[in-house]
């Protein structure tokens, strides 16, 4: 189970951080993008020392966003990330999203020459895994068959309402572990409150985002969960003793598609 760190305000991203370590969370998702990894370093200083655990207890992603693709600008943007976050390594580098076809000519040279980057980074030890995120199939192919490491990761949107599954299927056949971004939908969606979830959690006497957390994980997911909230925080934890039948897997799996906003790997860009 990791922990993500959207967090606008400093202070609040200091302490959420902070108690997602005090509540049990040791994997830590930061981005470049996200603008906080100043205070998500703090926030795990903070969570280290408070409950007397060494950096090895704890694993720590962030990713290289679009406007450093390529080799040069990928190991200035790592070296900038690790001295925001004061981590001395890096547990996990990914690229943010693949350059795609409809932005970029040379799509598949410009990932080679990023991936190329996280390779060295990795062959040097100042990363212990490196992966992708929102890479599509075709996007994942293509880096395989072109590079000598295999991404470890892919970090995908999905949840329910949308699930990449053709993305999903191809990272885990590839043994690239897949794991879901925004599992909730964000805060504005409403996979909390859907009556199918609702009533699975009444079924299970659980929450409706143990509901959620569970579909993902047996499916061999790995969840990315956020809350600023200690009480959700240890909820979204308590998932390992219970498990959902098939028929109830399924019908989450077949929930139409929700109201958010799903970001495309083939043609986003920012
Ligand atoms: N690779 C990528 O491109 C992307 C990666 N990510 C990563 O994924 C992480 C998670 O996605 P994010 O967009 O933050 O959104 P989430 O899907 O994790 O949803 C967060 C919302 O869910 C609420 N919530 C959490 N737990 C509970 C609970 N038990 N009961 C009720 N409400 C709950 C939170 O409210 P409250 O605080 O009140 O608990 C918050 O409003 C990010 O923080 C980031 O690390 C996200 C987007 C893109
Ligand atoms: O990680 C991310 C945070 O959310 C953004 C959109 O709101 C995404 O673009 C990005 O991938």
């Amino acid at each position: 189970m990791g922990f993500g760190t959207i967090l606008k305000n400093g202070t609040k991203t200091i302490s959420a951080v902070e108690n997602a370590i005090s509540s049990g969370y040791r994997l830590i998702d930061s981005a470049e993008a996200y603008g906080n990894e100043v205070d998500v370093g703090d926030g795990i200083q903070r969570g280290v020392i408070e409950n007397r655990l060494d950096r090895s207890d704890i694993f720590v992603t962030s990713k290289v966003w679009n406007d450093h693709h390529g080799y040069r600008k990928t190991i200035q943007a790592f070296e900038t990330s690790l001295a925001k976050l004061r981590v001395g390594y890096l547990d996990l580098y990914l690229i943010h999203w693949p350059a795609n076809k409809k932005w970029h000519k040379d799509w598949r040279e410009l990932n080679d020459s990023t991936w190329l980057a996280l390779e060295d980074l990795y062959r040097a030890g100042e990363v212990r895994a490196i992966g992708v995120s929102n890479f599509s199939k075709e996007q994942l192919a293509a880096l395989i068959e072109d590079n000598d490491i295999k991404p470890m990761v892919n970090q995908l949107e999905y949840h329910p309402g949308f699930a990449q599954k053709e993305a999903a299927k191809y990272s885990q056949d590839n043994d690239v572990l897949v794991e879901a971004w925004r599992p909730f939908g964000g805060p504005d969606s409403g996979i909390l409150n859907n009556p199918v979830i609702t009533q699975l959690a009444d079924k299970y006497g659980c929450s409706p985002s143990q509901v959620v957390l569970r579909w993902l994980l047996q499916q061999k997911i790995l969840p990315l969960a956020r809350s600023s909230n200690p009480e959700h925080m240890l909820d979204n934890l308590d998932i390992f003793d219970f498990e959902l039948d098939r028929d109830d897997m399924l019908q989450i799996s077949t929930l139409p598609s929700d109201d958010g906003t799903h970001f495309d790997p083939e043609t986003y860009h920012s």
